[in-house]
């Protein structure tokens, strides 16, 4: 079962500018995908235009899910002034209208797996960069999305929220939630993805699991990191 589907023909900032041209792909219930490109090459645009966020995207985005609750967590957080941790925690559960239960049972379970508890009636602005990321992840986690879009979640995070963060996503999986995950943390990305889009100027180069971007880039023993230097230098010409 797919639970995000996306179809863009072009998307960009102006009109005359695409950005992406011709990006086709989903994303399967419980699978994890690796969105992959060198700096500039619309990864970030791609989430955009898949949130809705750009004014100028052609194409088709579905979220095919039951509930097509979806959740993103931006590599630089967003936090709403004047409220504390716990509040911000209390306003996604009202919103997504949780279950009682349900909702206090996994907020202490997240705050305590992230060491978030202490700060719990503080407010994010005095947090680090680092517990603000966390914050976003308790969010994301908490409404338990079908469809969760991370952007670089392996940089500012120590090892220690990396491996939660890693266990909550399995465990969300596991449940059914489709991850498309943004990173330049290639050995992590080929050691948890189920597939990989790697993205060049804006257009796909190469798509598939690991044994399909190998056949691709023609390095059958090559790691994720070989394989993205042979596909990103064939695509400029290098
Ligand atoms: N707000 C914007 N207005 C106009 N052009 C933009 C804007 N944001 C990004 N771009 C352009 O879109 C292209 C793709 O940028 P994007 O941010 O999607 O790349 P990325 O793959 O996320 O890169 P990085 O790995 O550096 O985060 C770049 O050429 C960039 O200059």
């Amino acid at each position: 079962m797919k639970v995000l589907e996306v179809e863009i023909e072009s998307a960009g900032y102006e009109a005359a500018r695409p950005i992406i041209k011709d990006l086709t792909f989903s994303v399967g219930a419980g699978k994890l995908v690796g969105l992959i490109g060198p700096n500039g090459a619309g990864k970030s645009t791609t989430v955009k235009a898949i949130l809705g966020l750009l004014k100028e995207c052609r194409g088709e985005i579905r979220f095919t899910g039951e509930t097509k609750r979806y959740a993103y967590v931006p590599e630089q957080p967003v936090t709403l002034e004047g409220l504390t941790l716990e509040e911000h925690l209390e306003l996604a559960a009202a919103v997504f209208q949780l279950p009682q239960l349900a909702r206090r049972e996994r907020t202490e379970e997240l705050l305590n797996s992230f060491s978030l508890q202490g700060v719990r009636h503080q407010y994010p602005e005095s947090f680090s960069k680092g517990m603000r990321q966390k914050m976003m992840l308790i969010l994301a986690f908490l409404i338990e999305p079908e469809v969760l879009i991370v952007d670089e979640p392996f940089i500012g995070l120590d090892p220690r929220a990396i491996q939660t963060f890693l266990r909550w996503m399995e465990r969300q999986r596991k449940r059914g939630t489709g991850v498309l995950m943004s990173t330049h943390v290639l050995d992590t990305a080929e050691r948890i993805c189920d597939t990989f889009l790697l993205i060049d100027g804006g257009r796909l180069t190469a798509a598939g699991n690991m044994e399909e971007i190998r056949e691709r880039s023609g390095l059958a023993e090559g790691t994720l990191l070989d394989c993205f230097g042979r596909l990103s230098g064939e695509e400029s010409g290098r």
